[in-house]
């Protein structure tokens, strides 16, 4: 059941406390809660998901992301890789985290990805094939909304009709922009190789998106693992509004450090309530959320927490540290056709007879969100060692570079029909940290991405910029394409190296500030079994524990770790 107001909770004593409702968080309790002998409360410090209507509508994606209630509202620090800039940290503050405002795309990254999270942590169980059942126990396949043929848009053996979280392929809503992209694909098979799917862990190529939609409506693990048929479970309760401070009641279990419960309030400045936990404490508060906890909780960097007047339970250097992002940039084009976001967004009319649609049938333009194809782009090896740089992707199918394609421009405004792509520097080398500057676990914490600090990653965003300008030379977009909105044909690379600097947000990607290693690592936050080094019945599963950011979108990875994750937690107490 979903609660309110701690007053109504029927107690404060579980078995496991999870800190954070959030994509991870919520499998976790799902999956917990499976046995009707486990307790478990969920605290989210976040609103209700229920009747958000732009949490639920694809097409709304865009409004969640202006600052308001279903966020925590973050800014990086300036970034000097950015010129200076200090860019948007969006971290949803809603019950299914940022499954319930991100962009829906889904996309497991390579096998390589996986490999090298076995790899770095000594333990198989993250490798790729072992934890591919665990993409098939999230993912609920879905038809389309138009229920078109989608023979040759993706390959369903890839898939699982029979699990919790719904995801499919778009309607066929801009049937003339994709087939230019399509089209592309067969006039420059060798640079635009066609995908039929890109989540078979060999992302390479250009293919059609898939996203966390069911229906037309977002899927989230809010809606999906706390659905229904869930939900009712008499052991399993979540009360929203409930922001955790702290772990309390420190204790000591065979050398390791214990705590009884955490510390939590309905609202900055309101009454603090303690729930215990019998079994384990489960933090999935998501990349800056856990961190945060574990800094109040005197878990961190001893000096740093000293200074703070926070006193150190456990020194672990590493918490906070590792911080990966991947910054995006856009190039547009104005374009001679009226089959575009902007001309929905522009009419009042046609938005209006759109959302009409999408209120009677769930069809339409209003069931999906912005993209409709997306591209994996590998630089070769050579290319790295002819100028002085160590390739940072995770293996040879790997790709170094993301191209999104959208019927629209989300970033330039144009009142013209325009265009657009995203590009993403997909395994940057380039780190940040987040960090506290306050004993007030209410305050901010500190957000610094290291945005393209590296050289590496200017050099990969630069050769990606050279190959979009290639693609769009083929010639199916000839007669479609206006004009570039920022013309960077002929450019030299310090033109193309400003353009990035000065224009690249985030991907919204946040990952590795409390990283996996393995065992007897000197860095690190947590095992491979994700309880944190050094303390017993801490467990930390949300994206914050990946070692390194896979090569494309965090929220089926993040999924993915939440139910081995879950399945680790099940094991020690089975
Ligand atoms: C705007 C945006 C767009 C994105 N688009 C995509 C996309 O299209 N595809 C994709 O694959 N990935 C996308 N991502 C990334 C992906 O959604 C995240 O990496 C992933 O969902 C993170 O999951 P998590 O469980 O680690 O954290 P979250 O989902 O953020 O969950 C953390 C939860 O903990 C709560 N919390 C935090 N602190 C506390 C506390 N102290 N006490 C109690 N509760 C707390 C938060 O309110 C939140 O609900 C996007 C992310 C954002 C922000």
């Amino acid at each position: 059941k979903i609660y309110e107001d701690v007053a109504q909770l029927p107690g404060l004593s579980y078995d496991f406390v999870i800190v954070g409702g959030g994509t991870a968080g919520n499998v976790v309790a799902n999956r917990i809660s499976e046995n009707p002998k486990f307790s478990v409360l969920v605290l989210e410090a976040g609103v209700s998901n229920e009747g958000v209507i732009d949490s639920i509508v694809p097409f709304f994606v865009e409004d969640l992301l202006q600052p308001n209630i279903y966020e925590w509202n973050y800014t990086t620090v300036p970034q000097p890789g950015l010129n200076g800039r200090n860019v948007a940290n969006p971290r949803a503050h809603i019950l299914g985290g940022c499954s319930a405002h991100n962009g829906m795309v889904y996309t497991r990254g390579s096998a390589d990805d996986y490999n090298r999270f076995a790899a770095v942590t000594g333990d198989a169980g993250w490798s790729w094939d072992r934890l591919f059942p665990y993409f098939l126990k999230n993912e609920r396949w879905t038809p389309p909304v138009d229920h078109h043929d989608t023979r040759g848009e993706y390959n369903p053996a890839l898939h699982s009709t029979t699990g919790i979280n719904s995801v499919s392929l778009s309607a066929l809503n801009w049937p003339i922009f994709s087939q230019h992209v399509i089209e592309t694909t067969q006039e420059l098979p060798d640079e635009w190789p066609f995908l039929l799917d890109m989540n078979s862990g060999k992302p390479l190529g250009l293919g059609w998106q898939q996203s966390t939609i069911g229906g037309g409506m977002r899927s989230t693990s809010a809606t999906s693992y706390l659905g229904p048929e869930f939900i009712n479970r008499p052991n399993l309760h979540v009360l929203l509004h409930a922001q955790v401070s702290k772990l309390v009641d420190p204790g000591s279990e065979n050398g390791k450090l214990t705590f009884g419960g955490v510390q939590f309030a309905q609202g900055s400045g309101g009454a603090f309530f303690t729930a215990k936990a019998a079994k384990e404490i489960i933090l999935s508060a998501g990349s800056v959320g856990t961190v945060s906890v574990l800094f109040h909780s005197g878990i961190g960097d001893q000096a740093a927490l000293t200074a703070l007047g926070i006193p150190t339970l456990l020194n672990l250097p590493s918490v906070g540290q590792n911080a990966t992002d991947q910054p995006v940039f856009h190039l547009g084009w104005t374009v001679n056709s009226t089959q575009t976001l902007n001309a929905i967004t522009q009419n009042t009319t046609l938005f209006n007879e759109d959302y009409a649609q999408w209120n009677r049938s769930h069809t339409g333009p209003f069931s999906a969100g912005g993209t409709t194809h997306l591209a994996w782009v590998r630089l070769d090896a050579q290319t790295f060692a002819s100028n002085n740089f160590t390739d940072p992707s995770a293996g040879p199918n790997s790709p170094h570079i993301e191209v999104s394609f959208a019927p629209g421009n989300f970033v330039t405004p144009t009142s013209s029909n325009s265009i657009s792509t995203g590009i993403v520097v997909l395994s940057p080398a380039s780190r940040g940290s987040v960090t506290i500057n306050s004993s007030n676990p209410f305050d901010s914490p500190v957000i610094d991405v290291g945005f393209l600090e590296s050289e590496v990653d200017v050099f990969i965003g630069r050769e990606a910029i050279k190959k979009v300008l290639g693609l769009f030379k083929a010639p199916t977009w000839q007669d479609y394409l206006i004009a570039p909105i920022t013309d960077l044909e002929d450019m030299s690379d310090d033109v193309l190296d400003e353009y990035i600097r000065n224009t690249a947000v985030s991907a919204f990607h946040l990952s590795g500030t409390a990283a996996m290693s393995a065992e007897n690592a000197g860095y690190g936050v947590v095992d491979p079994d994700l309880i944190v080094k050094g303390a017993s019945r801490l467990r930390i599963i949300d994206a914050s524990v990946f070692p390194f950011v896979t090569s494309g979108h965090t929220q089926a990875p993040t999924y993915v770790i939440a139910e081995r994750g879950a399945d680790l937690v099940k094991e020690t107490w089975k």
